[in-house]
C-alpha cells in the first residue's frame, strides 16, 4: 500500500492515495500511523479519494476529497495545511493539472492555486466569528474569541510572548460552548500585518502550525482591532504562512512539501484494528 509523507510548515501528514474509496481507514489505524514512535509520525492523515467514490464527496464539485483525519484517529472538517500538501500531491502524481482547481472537504469544495515556487494559496471560505469564552493554561484564564473557518476555533491574544506558555498539557476549554471540542490558538500583535502563534490543536495536540488556526487568528485580530477586513502574515513554530480575510471569504498562503513515499507493510497494516 502506497503511502507519502508531506508537510505545510511543518504540520506534517501522512498522505494515503486511495482513489476508489476501499481502504478501511479505522481510527486505531490512523493513530497508529500517526504515532511518532511505534508508526510513521503525523499531526494527521490525508486519505487522496475520488469525490465519486464516497458518500461524503457526493455533493462536491471537486475531482478529489481530502479525507482528513487528526493524530488520534477523529475526523475533522478542514485542515487548511492539509489542503495546500492534498493539492502539491495532485499535481505531482499529475492528477490535477492546476495551477486552479478544487478540493472538496468537509466543509465543503476549497479552491487551489499551486504557484510555480510550489507554495500554495487556498481560498478557505468564511472567517465566521462566533462569540467569546476563555481557554485555561495552567494557572491563567485568557479570554479569546471563537472563529468557526469550517472548524472552531478559539483565538487568545497575549500580551506576553506566547513562546512561554506550557502548552504539552490539553488546555481546558467550555465544553457547552464548543461541545465538539476546539483548536486553541495563542497569539501575539507584532504589528498592523504581523501576528506570531502557537496552537494546540482538536485531537493532535501542540502542532507547529496550523493553518484554519491562522486564519481564525487574523480574523479575531481584525475583529478586536474592529474591522473584518484586512491581510497579515502569521509565523509559527514551523514558518510563515500569508492570510487575507475579507467579508465572506479568507485566502490562506505558505509552503507544501512532499518528502516522501514508499510501501506500507501490509502484515502491519493488517494486524491493525
Ligand atoms: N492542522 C489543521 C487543522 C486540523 C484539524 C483540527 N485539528 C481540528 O480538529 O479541527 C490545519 O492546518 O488547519
Amino acid at each position: 500500500m502506497e503511502f507519502l509523507k508531506g508537510h505545510g510548515t511543518q504540520n506534517d501528514f501522512v498522505l494515503l492515495p486511495d482513489a476508489s474509496g476501499a481502504l478501511e481507514l479505522t481510527p486505531a489505524r490512523v493513530a497508529a500511523l500517526c504515532d511518532r514512535q511505534r508508526g510513521l509520525g503525523a499531526d494527521g492523515v490525508l486519505r487522496v479519494v475520488r469525490s465519486a467514490a464516497l458518500e461524503e464527496g457526493a455533493h462536491s464539485g471537486a475531482g478529489w476529497f481530502m479525507d482528513y483525519r487528526n493524530a488520534d484517529g477523529s475526523l475533522a472538517e478542514m485542515c487548511g495545511n492539509g489542503v495546500r500538501v492534498f493539492a502539491r500531491y495532485l499535481v505531482e502524481a499529475d492528477l490535477e493539472t492546476g495551477p486552479d482547481f478544487s478540493v472538496g472537504t468537509r466543509a465543503g469544495d476549497r479552491r487551489v492555486r499551486v504557484h510555480p515556487d510550489r507554495s500554495v494559496t487556498v481560498h478557505m471560505g468564511p472567517a465566521r466569528i462566533t462569540g467569546t469564552s476563555v481557554a485555561i493554561v495552567g494557572d491563567r484564564e485568557l479570554s479569546g474569541v471563537a472563529v468557526d473557518v469550517g472548524n472552531p476555533h478559539l483565538v487568545s491574544a497575549l500580551d506576553d510572548d506566547v513562546s512561554g506558555l506550557d502548552l504539552r498539557e490539553q488546555p481546558r476549554f467550555d465544553g457547552d460552548v464548543f461541545p465538539d471540542g476546539v483548536n486553541l490558538e495563542f497569539v501575539n500583535v507584532l504589528g498592523p500585518r504581523a501576528l506570531r502563534m502557537r496552537v494546540h490543536e482538536r485531537g493532535v495536540g501542540e502542532t507547529r502550525a496550523c493553518g484554519t488556526g491562522t486564519v481564525a487568528a487574523v480574523a479575531a485580530a481584525l475583529h478586536l482591532a474592529g474591522t473584518d477586513h484586512g491581510s497579515s502574515t502569521v509565523d509559527i513554530p514551523g514558518g510563515r504562512v500569508e492570510v487575507t480575510v475579507e467579508r465572506g471569504a479568507s485566502t490562506l498562503t505558505g509552503p507544501a512539501v512532499i518528502v516522501a513515499r514508499g510501501e506500507l507493510d501490509e502484515t502491519w497494516w493488517n494486524s491493525l484494528p
